[in-house]
């Protein structure tokens, strides 16, 4: 799931979601990397881990806790699988929102076999009481079982054989720093070059059965938005096109015309994302302009161009978030074939962002 559940976009209800339909689950389990050797990209936290991991099979211990955040789609839950895998051991999955008590945590903890992996997915939203109850666990691997109720009732320690806890988080600044200390390991993912996407999409397209040429991987992958789900849902469209229409293959022309069908230009960018920009720029004059205005004149609601349009937007360098309200950049104009009116502010002529200005972290 992604931080776009209250959004009124239902996840995976855009091509270029980066979150996970219902439906689509299965195709993501069928296209999962399964070792850390055929995990394309990421080559920092891949390195760094298969270290810590390799290190603590040496020494025939469990290795560090490991907490893996950034952005859905990434690949966090799939490196939890491999995790587990690399230390031959067998992996336990639950996730925050399903550990509403202290006492359903305990459970699952009392039942852990020793070097068995959990997998604690969104990890931020877990039970303020069960937080607890782990960062206890993760230290000294034991839980205080309560037994009975009132002034009666004791604490009675349970020890606990040793395991490992791979959190993961989209939010790791949600995370109260007691519990964000006790992972001695911590991975980022950060978006993918296209480069890597296309490594992705060739496995892909392989475990799918297609026939694809490098020029239609790099279409799809240069539209993906650093992000391996939405490149797996668009290959999975290019191929129904190509199929339909084509030869078959994904090819350049079949990737081109299959994306123009679904609505996602050469940049990545949707209807959505297309409409915020074309209303700030030949509406407002590039801005700047408050949200609500902007909104109503999308004919969205606030909410859903703040948290699903705009991260992108602002991410990339189209979009500013100013003061005043939000603002078109030069890359807007540009990008829709527009030219900026001469009394346009300042931010229009601005090229791009200072590194890391106006970028999302966590
Ligand atoms: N490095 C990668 N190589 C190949 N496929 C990848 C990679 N990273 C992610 N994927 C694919 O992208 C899809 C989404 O990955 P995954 O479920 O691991 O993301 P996530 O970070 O857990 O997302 P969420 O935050 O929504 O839980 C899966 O189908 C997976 O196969
Ligand atoms: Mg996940």
């Amino acid at each position: 799931m992604s931080e776009y559940d209250d959004s009124s976009y239902e996840a995976g209800a855009r091509i270029v979601d980066p979150g996970v339909a219902p439906d689509e689950r299965h195709f993501e389990a069928a296209l999962r990397p399964r070792r850390l050797a055929e995990f394309p990209g990421q080559p920092r936290v891949s390195e760094q881990l298969g270290l810590v991991l390799a290190a603590a099979k040496r020494r025939g211990t469990t290795p560090d806790h490991v907490l893996l955040s950034g952005p859905p789609g990434l690949g966090k839950t799939s490196l939890a699988m491999i995790i587990a895998a690399e230390l031959e051991q067998p992996i336990r999955i639950t996730s925050g929102p399903a550990i509403q008590h202290a006492g359903d945590l305990a459970a699952i903890l009392s039942s852990l076999a020793e070097g068995e992996v959990l997998f604690l997915d969104e990890i931020h939203r877990m039970a303020r009481a069960a937080e607890e109850m782990l960062y206890l666990a993760m230290e000294d691997f034991r839980v205080d079982v309560i037994v009975g109720k009132g002034p009666g009732a004791t604490a009675i320690p349970l020890e606990l054989p040793p395991f490992t806890v791979v959190g993961a988080t989209t939010r790791a600044g949600l995370l109260p720093a007691p519990l964000r200390d006790r992972f001695g390991f911590t991975g980022h993912l950060d978006f993918y070059t296209p480069e890597d996407l296309a490594a992705i999409l060739h496995r892909s397209a392989g475990l799918l059965g297609v026939d694809a040429t490098r020029q239609g991987i790099a279409e799809i992958a240069g539209r993906s938005r650093g992000t391996p789900r939405i490149a797996n849902r668009l290959l999975r469209r290019v191929r129904d096109y190509a199929q339909i229409h084509g030869s078959e293959v994904v090819d350049q022309p079949s990737a081109m015309a299959a994306l123009k069908l679904f609505d996602v230009d050469e940049k990545g960018l949707d209807r959505l994302d297309r409409g915020v920009l074309e209303t700030l720029c030949k509406r407002f004059g590039g801005g700047p302009v408050g949200l609500t205005t902007l909104a109503v004149a999308v004919g969205e609601e606030p909410d859903t161009v703040e948290t699903v349009a705009e991260p992108y937007l602002v991410r990339e360098g189209y979009l500013l978030r100013t003061p005043r309200g939000r603002a078109a950049t030069a890359q807007a104009w540009a990008h829709l074939g527009l030219t900026p009116p001469k009394d346009a502010g300042t931010w229009a002529t601005q090229l791009s962002l200072p590194e890391g200005e106006g970028r999302f972290s966590d």
